[in-house]
């Protein structure tokens, strides 16, 4: 994973914190400095402004001997700080949760929604070929009837997954399309049902009625954002909206294996304080990884 050093990013204002009290005071004066690092780290400026802002809060009343390591103090803060962000937003065992449907009811659907070009379409084949390998009969359901070539580009992965598609053809309503893939589902035709829908930009309304009426129609068991690390601070916006429009139960990014800030990690977070399941790690079936929040400190604070 590319590395990201916060300790490194921070060292020159901390040297001169160091140099003086660590008090909140200190820290109001550097406060801007602390909150451009983190947004050239990728965190987006709203989320940057309210960690520092907490920062301050962590330190203030803090009481360290003349000869404390301040710079190792702040760092630790910060640390803890961030790992709150994740802790507070909870942990999903999606496993398990498939798991428990399939025993329940013998299925069990996730609904896929985000952006487009961040890599829906691939993170639903890799999660296809997961759960395949844990031995389930997976279809995919090709609910992007929209852009020329979606449905062939499901099939393929498909093919790579083991997994099976439910299509309606180009132009069916989409809805229509994960309505009869759950349908599916609740005959014991498969036991995972994952619905890929066409990405779309937050902002366009009538697209965002058109994903609320997909969730509504095919009510699955499980939502998640697929957003692309690399967006830096876009990733928030596009994250809030999709969650106050037609919300979901957590995240995967992709691109982790790019991602040379990872800010928009803790962004997301912070900001729909829902967790990260896990993270894309490259354009291969396998390239899937459970997301580790000490592996995620160590790469912003090695
Ligand atoms: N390096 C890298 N590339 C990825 C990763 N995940 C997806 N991609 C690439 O991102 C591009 C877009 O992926 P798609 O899966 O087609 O994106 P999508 O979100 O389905 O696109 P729409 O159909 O427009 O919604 C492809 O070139 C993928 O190979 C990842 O984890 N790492």
């Amino acid at each position: 994973m590319p590395k990201l050093s916060l300790g490194k990013v921070f060292s020159a204002i901390i040297e001169e914190v160091a140099y003086t009290e660590l008090d909140e005071k200190t820290l109001k004066r550097h406060a801007d400095a602390f909150v451009l690092r983190l947004v050239e780290a990728g965190v987006a400026l709203e989320v940057a402004e309210a960690l520092v802002a907490d920062l301050s809060g962590r330190i203030s009343g803090k009481k360290l001997g003349r000869f404390a390591d301040k710079r190792k103090a702040l760092l630790d803060e910060l640390r803890a700080l961030i790992r709150d962000v994740f802790l507070s937003a909870g942990s999903v065992d999606l496993d398990g949760l498939v798991k428990r449907g399939v025993a329940g009811k013998g299925f069990f659907s996730i609904l896929f929604l985000g952006p487009n070009g961040h890599g829906k379409t691939t993170t639903v084949a890799k999660l296809a070929y997961r759960f395949r390998k844990q031995g389930y009969r997976v279809a995919i359901a090709a609910a992007d009837t929209f852009r020329a070539g979606s449905i062939e580009q499901v099939s393929q992965w498909a093919s790579r997954a083991g997994a099976e598609v439910v299509s309606l053809g180009y132009n069916a309503d989409p809805a229509a399309v994960a309505y009869e893939a759950v349908k599916k589902g609740e005959k014991g035709d498969f036991q995972v049902v994952l619905i890929d829908t066409a990405g779309r930009m937050h902002t366009k309304k009538n697209l965002m009625d058109e994903m609320k009426k997909i969730a509504r129609v095919a009510s699955p068991d499980f939502k998640v954002f697929v957003g692309d690390a690399l967006v830096g601070n876009d990733a928030v916006e596009q994250a809030k909206t999709f969650f106050s429009e037609v919300g979901f139960d957590g995240s995967i990014l992709t691109k982790f294996d790019a991602d040379i800030r990872g800010g928009a990690a803790l962004s997301v977070v912070y900001v729909t304080k829902k967790p990260l399941l896990y993270v894309g790690t490259g354009q291969g079936i396998e390239d899937l990884k459970e997301f580790n929040v000490e592996e995620y400190l160590g790469m912003l604070f090695e």
